[in-house]
């Protein structure tokens, strides 16, 4: 059957009954859908991209940028279909690919963010996960160096609806096409993104192979996807430092957003010891920015060194994979609970949650994406939110004495807690942001807040 141009999908060869009859006639995919333009011939690593060869200069901020719009010289009326998705339910995706080439697996999670894919390709938070992106466009603001979560990307592959290739943005320093090569991050083009969502929502996370070698056959690669799984895989000490490092530099002032920041700093500064289990940059630049100094210290830095350094307040920040699967950082939370005020994002929140005594569990599909409500209870304001985590923490299991203290409006999952008889605060989701609102910008501010109140009753006593 010829197929005729468009996005394109077909369930691998000796899939289970189970699997979904996804063999999809691609034309009616595209029949009722804007025909998909023309792409580039894979030209010296060009991305695969559509629009008509042009150049022009935008000026901006004093620096001229050329506007390079790539291609579709001698444009084949169809996409190069040169790598593949292949789901542990048998689905086959079939792609464009840009970026690195090779073979990768990894859990599967869409992110519902429209903006910001340079922030989420750099969180060390999907460490072992692939990111399909509901927003159709990315790529049109390149890669600038000032956007790093990290200094690598952790992720094994990007899935993208239409990968764009007008770079237009003054602070772009390279295209996400040259970035993936540079970081071995493989790029899928002209994929159905938001078919894979609904797939995606429907049946919970998938283990996915991604591939650009023609070689290994579709069964084989379902075959691969269903011999692995994210859970019980301890992520943090992959990604975090080995070493202890020093950090003191807050949000710049051009970036700045929130006055409060000013207030915050007269009362510093405070010193903070945070375990880096694939802390976020921006993290650090929030705590500077409320007037904290801190020492950085790698996941399985001992309790014991870290209460030797007598901080004012020990955080715990957020970072991939299972966090039962980390059963060292629970032991070293419960070793400082207590003894500190402490503060835990994302992993953070989750491995204080354990170490409180409650238990966490996998979600569905987890929450990735810059707009979930949030309801703090106690005034109840409403606050939006940027999220990315698989898993939650089971209020039901939590012992008395703990306090959610924000709700997901989405799901009525916990997205914060407060344990004040330990002086320890939580928040599941963001509150730094990048990408996101700034909305949850307060918990710096309430953890410094919490530090002053404890170094103010120490002073007392
Ligand atoms: N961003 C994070 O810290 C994620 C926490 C954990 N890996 C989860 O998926 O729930």
């Amino acid at each position: 059957m010829m197929l005729k141009q468009g996005v394109q999908r077909t369930i691998a060869a000796g899939a289970t009954q189970s699997t979904r009859s996804c063999v999809v006639d691609a034309h009616a995919q595209t029949s009722s859908r804007q025909v998909i333009a023309p792409f580039a011939p894979r030209t010296s690593g060009k991305a695969a991209c559509q629009g008509s060869a042009r150049s022009a200069a935008s000026v901006s901020g004093g620096r001229a940028r050329s506007l390079v719009v790539r291609a579709a010289a001698s444009a084949s009326p169809f996409p190069k279909r040169n790598a593949r998705l292949v789901l542990e339910d048998g689905s086959v995706w079939h792609a464009t690919a840009f970026g690195a080439t090779g073979t990768q697996i990894g859990e599967v999670v869409f992110n519902t963010s429209l903006s910001g894919y340079q922030e989420i390709m750099t969180d060390p938070s999907y460490k072992g996960q692939f990111v399909a992106f509901t927003c159709p466009h990315i790529g049109n603001v390149g890669i600038n160096p000032e956007d790093m979560e990290s200094t690598q990307c952790h992720l094994g592959a990007i899935i993208v609806r239409d990968l764009s290739c007008v770079v237009s943005n003054y602070r772009s320093r390279m295209t996400l096409d040259e970035y993936c090569k540079k970081e071995n991050v493989i790029g899928l083009a002209n994929v159905d993104t938001r078919a894979l969502t609904k797939v995606l929502r429907e049946t919970g996370c998938l283990v996915g192979v991604v591939t650009t070698d023609a070689s290994k056959t579709d069964a084989e690669l379902v075959t691969m996807a269903k011999g692995w799984t994210i859970v019980g895989k301890d992520l943090l000490s992959v990604v975090s430092c080995t070493e202890p490092y020093e950090w003191g530099k807050g949000t710049s002032d051009e970036w700045e957003f929130n006055p409060r920041v000013k207030l915050s700093k007269q009362h510093g500064p405070f010193h903070v010891v945070a375990y880096d289990f694939g802390i976020k940059t921006n993290i650090l630049r929030r705590l500077a920015s409320f007037g904290c100094r801190i020492t950085v210290v790698p996941a399985t830095y001992p309790a014991s060194e870290v209460l030797k350094m007598n901080p004012d307040g020990v955080f715990f920040s957020n970072g991939p994979g299972d966090p039962s699967a980390a059963p060292y950082a629970v032991d070293n939370a419960k070793a400082i609970l207590g003894k500190k005020p402490v503060f835990g994002i994302c992993m953070g929140h989750q491995v204080l949650g354990q170490a409180f005594g409650g238990k966490t569990f996998k979600l569905k599909f987890g929450h990735h994406g810059g707009n979930h409500p949030i309801r703090y209870m106690p005034t109840g304001r409403v606050e939006i939110s940027a999220q990315n985590h698989n898993f939650a923490v089971d209020p039901s299991t939590l012992p008395p004495g703990v306090e959610v203290t924000h709700i997901n409006l989405n799901d009525g999952t916990c997205a914060g807690m407060v344990f004040k008889e330990k002086k320890a605060m939580t928040i599941q989701y963001h509150p730094e942001a990048s990408p996101g609102p700034h909305d949850a910008d307060v918990c710096f501010e309430q953890f410094v807040d919490m530090m002053r109140a404890e170094k103010a009753a120490h002073a007392s006593a």
